[in-house]
């Protein structure tokens, strides 16, 4: 057998450079484009930060105005994705049903093989644009709800709750959210990402790595952790439940959603202004009973493996909170994440090398046939 070493997970392996985010582990820190994701948090719309992850600066005024215009005018459900929606199962996971809308969105945009930076980042902009509807619709009509039009007086986070929920969102509830996608756009080269990169690298289309990303997202290790603290919660029941609940688990050797990270080993740079956000909704909401249980899970958790939350495990609690079905956190994550993937597409494509790592056999030796 050969002896070459590997580096199983890709592990600690640099594959690239990146001039999109920097994290940190050190710092415990998340830079976009140089700036505190913290900062942008507080003090910037998703469409701001969206516009900053693409274009590598903050737009101006006028850049905004015209963004805003597009994104607006682009946020309508299609007849031609509603149609395929319409044609899914009801017990279709959502992320299935987002992925389909994507690769929907490819083949019918007549620009998809033109792979320049400005068609691309057109159909980023589209993307963008188009997702929050999927989104909303596909909650609702697993309720037997019909569409709720978008509304282009409001901005991106208040029309997206607009058009899951049929009413205009309380002003809290609408900044915990836009703080949730800000926290979610963007993360380096995560397992999605990553995925995204290697589809681009091969000169395939932006929604064909999309699609793909959205399919690397899903998994519990990845994106679908959000949905899977909800799970764990439910199981749970309550706080006073914690240690039975947990002493089984780890007895079972179950992994623990919501916790732990391959880059971050002390803490996710994210969780405190993801985890006040939720605060906030905690409040709003008056459920003390899911703080309670959050806070007790970690402490307890924690303190047994020294392994610390991860920015889904505040996410979770808090779109339940807002009202989301817990398989739709997911694609909230898509929406957002949407943002980082293609603005990373861009930056592949503009210093490309087919990404095709070695592998080393072994399988038997050469054999000849009976
Ligand atoms: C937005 C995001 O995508 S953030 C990540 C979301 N994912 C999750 O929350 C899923 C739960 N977490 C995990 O599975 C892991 O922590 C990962 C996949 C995120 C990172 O994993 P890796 O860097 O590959 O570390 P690995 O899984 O090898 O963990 C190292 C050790 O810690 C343990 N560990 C890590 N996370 C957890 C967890 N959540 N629950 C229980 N044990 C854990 C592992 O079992 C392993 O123990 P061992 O050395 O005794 O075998
Ligand atoms: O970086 C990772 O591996 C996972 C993660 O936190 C993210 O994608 O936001």
């Amino acid at each position: 057998m050969e002896t070459k070493e590997i580096y199983k997970g890709l592990a600690g392996v640099p594959v690239d450079y990146t001039a999109i985010s920097k994290v940190n582990p050190e710092t415990n820190s998340l830079l976009y484009r140089g700036y505190p994701v913290q900062d942008l948090a507080a003090k910037c719309s998703f469409e701001e930060v969206a516009w900053l992850l693409w274009h590598g600066e903050l737009p101006s005024e006028d850049e905004l105005a015209a963004f805003v215009a597009d994104e607006r005018a682009g946020r309508a459900l299609t007849p031609e994705i509603r149609q395929v929606i319409d044609g899914l199962s009801l017990e279709a996971h959502p992320m299935d049903v987002v992925r389909t809308a994507v690769s929907v969105l490819g083949a019918n945009d007549p620009t998809t093989e033109d792979n320049s930076a400005e068609a691309n980042l057109a159909k980023s902009k589209r993307m963008f644009a188009a997702l929050p509807a999927v989104v909303a619709y596909d909650q609702r009509r697993r309720h037997g709800l019909d569409v709720v039009e978008p509304r282009d007086d409001l901005d991106y986070s208040q029309n997206f709750l607009w058009m899951a929920f049929g009413e205009e969102a309380a002003p809290e509830v609408v900044d915990a959210f836009r703080v949730s996608m800000v926290l979610y756009a963007e993360h380096s080269f995560n397992a999605s990402t990553f995925t995204a990169r290697v589809i681009a690298s091969t000169t395939s289309d932006i929604y064909s790595a999309v699609t793909g990303a959205i399919g690397a997202l899903k998994g519990a290790l990845h994106g679908g952790a959000n949905e899977a603290v909800m799970h764990t919660f439910a199981e749970i029941g309550s706080a006073d439940n914690v240690v039975p609940w947990l002493d089984e688990a780890l007895a079972e050797k179950k992994k623990i959603m919501g916790f732990g990270h391959r880059v971050y080993k002390n803490g996710d740079s994210r969780v405190p202004t993801m985890q006040a956000a939720m605060e906030r909704m905690i409040e709003h909401y008056g459920r003390q009973d899911i703080l309670d249980l959050y806070r007790a899970l970690a402490a307890e958790f924690t303190e047994r493996k020294g392994i610390q939350p991860n920015l889904d495990y505040p996410a979770g609690p808090t779109y339940h909170l807002m009202g989301f079905d817990t398989p739709t956190f997911t694609p909230l994550f898509v929406a957002s994440r949407v943002t980082g993937w293609t603005a990373h597409v861009l930056e592949q494509n503009a210093a490309n090398a087919l990404i095709r790592p070695l592998s080393v056999y072994n399988g038997v030796d050469e054999r000849q046939l009976p």
